[in-house]
């Protein structure tokens, strides 16, 4: 069988729970490595807010097409948020690879327990935060989230930081304690595959 495009470049998923730091690290690391990574675009069956185009934030899908492309095994993960479903394409991730970029995947929990499933032969990174304490320093010092929100983020972190736990998830752990030495951790491991020991 031809390789396909993921097989050579590799895509990479971040997970961790919400306020780890993730955002901030994949920032960085676009910057500093612009022509190395890109997103998928994701599908989604709710409406384009203002200045949203289909095919660049999302692919804006109605629910029938969305049902189609699950049932066809179209998504390598999907999930209901809101009311609205949610979900990564097969062909949205060889997309990104056919442009010779790493595809890097930013999902939750359960979305990694489904990549897990595919043969799309991702790297796995955790991102943890140094303690839950810290976790909701930061989810508060974010400014983003009302208190119910931060509540929900937390104990859904639990979860997150069990899950990760467990042996054979994930290829890497970096705890996001300084935010310079995190970065390193995460950007030596995904550009030199952790040539270097670390
Ligand atoms: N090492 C660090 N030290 C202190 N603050 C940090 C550190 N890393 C990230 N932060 C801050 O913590 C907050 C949460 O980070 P960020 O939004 O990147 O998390 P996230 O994992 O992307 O969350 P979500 O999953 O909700 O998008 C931000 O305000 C960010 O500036």
């Amino acid at each position: 069988m031809a390789p396909t495009a993921t097989q050579k470049h590799r895509p990479i998923v971040i997970s961790g729970p919400s306020g780890s730091g993730k955002s901030t690290i994949l920032e960085r690391l676009f910057a500093s490595h612009p022509d190395t990574f890109g997103f998928s675009v994701s599908h989604t069956t709710r409406s384009p807010r203002q200045g949203e185009q289909n095919g660049r934030e999302y692919n804006f899908t109605t629910k029938e097409e969305f049902l189609d492309l699950a049932n066809k095994k179209g998504f390598i993960e999907h999930a209901q948020f809101g009311g609205n479903l949610y979900g990564t394409s097969f062909k949205a991730v060889e997309d990104v690879a056919n442009k010779g970029r790493i595809c890097v995947l930013d999902i939750e929990m359960e979305g990694v327990k489904q990549v897990k499933q595919t043969q799309l032969n991702a790297r796995f990174l955790f991102l943890s935060p140094p303690s839950l304490e810290i976790l909701e320093q930061r989810l508060r010092g974010r400014g983003t989230d009302s208190e119910e929100a931060v509540q929900k983020r937390l104990k859904q972190a639990e979860s997150e930081m069990d899950f990760a736990k467990e042996e054979g998830i994930h290829d890497k752990v970096v705890v996001n304690d300084d935010l310079d030495v995190a970065y390193k951790a995460v950007e030596n491991w995904i550009v030199n595959e952790g040539q270097d020991g670390s």
